[in-house]
C-alpha cells in the first residue's frame, strides 16, 4: 500500500455517561487506546459493551463525556460532520462481517474508498495488497462463498482500507470455529499493531482478550482492569 505515516493519536474516551431505559450503562467511563495498542473489553451479556462502541461511532449520543479518534472529535458533531469524521477516523469489524456476499473480496474492501470519492484503480490495488497481507484469496470468487475466517479477514481489510487511526471490533471471532478464531484474532491484532492503529475489541473469548495490551471488564457501568487474569 502507499506509505501513510502512522497516526500519532489513538482513541480517547473521557467521562462518558450513557443511560437508556432507566439503566446507567456507562458511568463516567474513561479509556485511552494508544496508536498501535489494543484494548479488550469483556463483560456479561447486556452490560453495555456494544453500546460503548456505538458511542464511539456516534450511533448513540451519550448524555455527557467526550470521545476523540486520531485527534478527531467524535462527540457533539452534527450528522454530516459526524458521518465524515466516522469515515475518516474509525473502522469497524462486526461479528458477522456484514460484507456484500455477491461482490468479490477486492470489491468489498475497495468500497469504502469509492464511497468516499477515492480513485478506483488505487483503491483496488490497495485492497489486493491488504487481502494478500491477510491471506485472503482475491480472485473473482464472490465473498459469500469464502470460509467464515476468510470472510472475517476480508471484513478486517475493509475496515482498514481507509487507514483509520482507530479500529473497533465487536465479537470479531464470535461466529467462527476455534481454529479460524485464532487465525483471525492473530491477524487482527498484528495488522493493527503494524499500522499504528488503536484497536478496541469487545469479546467474550478469553483467548482474544489475552492478545490485548490491556483488558477491562465492563461491570455496572465501570471498566475494571482485568489484564493479569486475562493472560493467566
Ligand atoms: N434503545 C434501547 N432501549 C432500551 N434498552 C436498550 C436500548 N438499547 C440497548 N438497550 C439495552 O442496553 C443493554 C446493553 O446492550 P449492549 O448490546 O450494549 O450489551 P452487550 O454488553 O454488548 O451485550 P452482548 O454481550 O450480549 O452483546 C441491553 O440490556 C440492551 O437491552
Amino acid at each position: 500500500m502507499r506509505h501513510v505515516p502512522a497516526p500519532d493519536e489513538g482513541l480517547r474516551i473521557d467521562d462518558l455517561t450513557y443511560r437508556i431505559g432507566g439503566r446507567l450503562l456507562l458511568d463516567r467511563v474513561c479509556l485511552d487506546v494508544e496508536p498501535g495498542q489494543a484494548v479488550a473489553v469483556t463483560g456479561p451479556s447486556g452490560s453495555g459493551k456494544s453500546t460503548l462502541l456505538s458511542c464511539v461511532l456516534g450511533l448513540v449520543r451519550p448524555q455527557s463525556g467526550t470521545i476523540s479518534a486520531g485527534g478527531q472529535r467524535m462527540t457533539g458533531l452534527k450528522a454530516g460532520a459526524l458521518a465524515a469524521a466516522r469515515r475518516r477516523s474509525v473502522g469497524m469489524v462486526f461479528q458477522f462481517g456484514e460484507l456484500l456476499p455477491e461482490l468479490t473480496p477486492v470489491e468489498n474492501v475497495a468500497l469504502p474508498v469509492l464511497l468516499d470519492g477515492g480513485h478506483q484503480a488505487q483503491a483496488e490495488k490497495d485492497a489486493v495488497e491488504l487481502l494478500e497481507e491477510l491471506a485472503v484469496p482475491h480472485g473473482a470468487t464472490p465473498t459469500g462463498v469464502l470460509s467464515g475466517g476468510e470472510r472475517q479477514r476480508t471484513a478486517v481489510a475493509r475496515a482498514l482500507i481507509t487507514r483509520p487511526p482507530v479500529l473497533l471490533a465487536d465479537e470479531p471471532t464470535g461466529a467462527l470455529d476455534p481454529k479460524a478464531r485464532e487465525v483471525v484474532a492473530g491477524q487482527l491484532f498484528e495488522v493493527c499493531r503494524d499500522r499504528g492503529c488503536a484497536l478496541l475489541v469487545v469479546t467474550h473469548d478469553p483467548n482474544v482478550a489475552a492478545r490485548a495490551d490491556q483488558c477491562f471488564e465492563l461491570q455496572e457501568g465501570a471498566l475494571i482492569a482485568t489484564g493479569l487474569e486475562a493472560r493467566s
